[in-house]
């Protein structure tokens, strides 16, 4: 079974397709968007993913009359940096991509951020395809943020380039590592916390069942996170109000990747860390009572951390909060919640709060 849906973007609407075995279909549904095979393609993954899925893909679009390139960069977070986005152009320049040529990235979230901002950026941007392989990119691979990390923060660098379509083949699912599985369930958890809440109740029935990845359940969870993120890229899709709360649990988060040094943690581990804080944070300043004790409850189900482990450097870690993105003239800003399933940006967080929520969340104290 097939389920597919669209994010609504007027002219440059584009499909999300998300079922089993969906490789076969690939020329075809190029061919629906409008990428025909004279178009040259530019194959892009990681060196975990590629020696699984590589050959499949490949061979489907090049027995479809394709010509097709490929890019296989170190699987990690470290990949996603300006010197291997210089080293991957030089390879599309000697491939011979020219502008009607298309990026198709096969891969977790981090082959989707970097293959897609090369696309961003090559002759000045041309077209792409995600073919998400983690649970995570789910979210990643859905709304066209796309870039690279820089040492003092994260995805630092980077464009709004949307896709010209998605297509989730969740058999790939099968053979994530089960850290990389829970660390997915970290963007589902949150697309629920933000927006549905009867969806998080759904997701706090179903743990066990999703963790052992049932395939209809699982598909039901993409789906509705893909509705989630689609709803809202759909409604801001440059960020200038409404799609910061795709955000929750980033501010901290991704203090955490880069003070620790990206790879240390998952991203979806850094997020649900992120997100317990931004629940306990909502609780001191009163935008939302009793929220914690769920959230907290819910990742725990899903086996991700709600506290934090070994020693922390304060001072960096608010020091990288304060460069966050969706931060104005120094201050701190995090997106809290209202209630289960609504949440908004604040901005201006008083820095006392956050540090008071910092020590709860160290170890044994939460
Ligand atoms: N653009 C966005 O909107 C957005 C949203 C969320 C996250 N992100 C970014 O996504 C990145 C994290 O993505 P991720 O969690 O997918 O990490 P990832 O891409 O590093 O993948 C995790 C690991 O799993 C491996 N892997 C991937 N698919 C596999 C499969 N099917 N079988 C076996 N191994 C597989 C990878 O090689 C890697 O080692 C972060 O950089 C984060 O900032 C972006
Ligand atoms: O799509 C969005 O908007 C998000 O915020 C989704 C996040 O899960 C994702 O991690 C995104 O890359 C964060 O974007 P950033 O602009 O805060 O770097
Ligand atoms: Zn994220």
């Amino acid at each position: 079974m097939m389920r597919s849906l669209t994010v609504d973007l007027k002219d440059r609407s584009y499909p999300i397709h998300i079922g089993e075995g969906l490789y076969p279909q690939l020329p075809q549904l190029l061919t629906e968007c409008g990428i025909q095979p004279d178009r040259p393609l530019m194959l892009v993954t990681d060196t975990q993913v590629g020696p699984l899925y590589m050959d499949e893909v490949k061979g489907h679009l090049e027995s479809a009359g394709y010509r097709v390139g490929t890019i296989t960069v170190p699987a990690g977070e470290s990949s996603k940096s300006l010197s291997r986005l210089e080293a991957m152009v030089e390879e599309c320049i000697r491939f011979g991509l020219d502008r009607a040529g298309v990026v198709l990235a096969l891969g977790g979230g981090v082959v989707g951020d970097l293959a897609g901002f090369l696309a961003a950026s090559y002759m000045r941007g041309i077209s792409f395809v995600q073919l998400p392989t983690t649970l995570l990119a789910h979210d990643s691979s859905v709304g066209g943020k796309v870039g690279v990390n820089h040492p003092l923060g994260k995805n630092m660098i980077g464009a709004f380039h949307q896709p010209e379509m998605v297509v989730f083949d969740v058999s790939t699912l099968r053979s994530l590592p089960e850290r990389e599985v829970v660390s997915g369930y970290a963007e589902v958890v949150k697309h629920a916390l933000i927006w549905d809440a009867s969806f998080a109740r759904w997701l706090h029935t179903n743990a066990s069942d999703l963790l052992h990845l049932d395939p209809e359940k699982v598909g039901h969870a993409i789906y509705q996170g893909c509705q989630v993120k689609a709803a809202i890229v759909s409604q801001d899709e440059k960020e200038s109000g409404l799609r910061a709360i795709l955000n929750y649990g980033h501010t901290l988060g991704h203090a955490l990747e880069s003070a620790a040094g990206y790879g240390t943690y998952t991203h979806g581990e850094a997020v649900a860390i992120g997100m317990a804080a931004a629940s306990m944070l909502g609780e001191e300043l009163g935008t939302a009572q009793e929220v914690s004790g769920f959230t907290r409850e819910l990742l725990r189900q899903f086996r991700l951390p709600v506290s934090l482990s070994g020693q922390w450097d304060e001072e960096l870690l608010l020091e990288h909060m304060k460069r966050d993105k969706k931060a104005r003239q120094g201050g701190y800003a995090f997106v809290l919640p209202r209630s289960i399933g609504e949440v908004q940006l604040y901005r201006d967080i008083e820095e006392q709060a956050i540090v008071r929520v910092l020590n709860r969340l160290k170890e044994g104290t939460t």
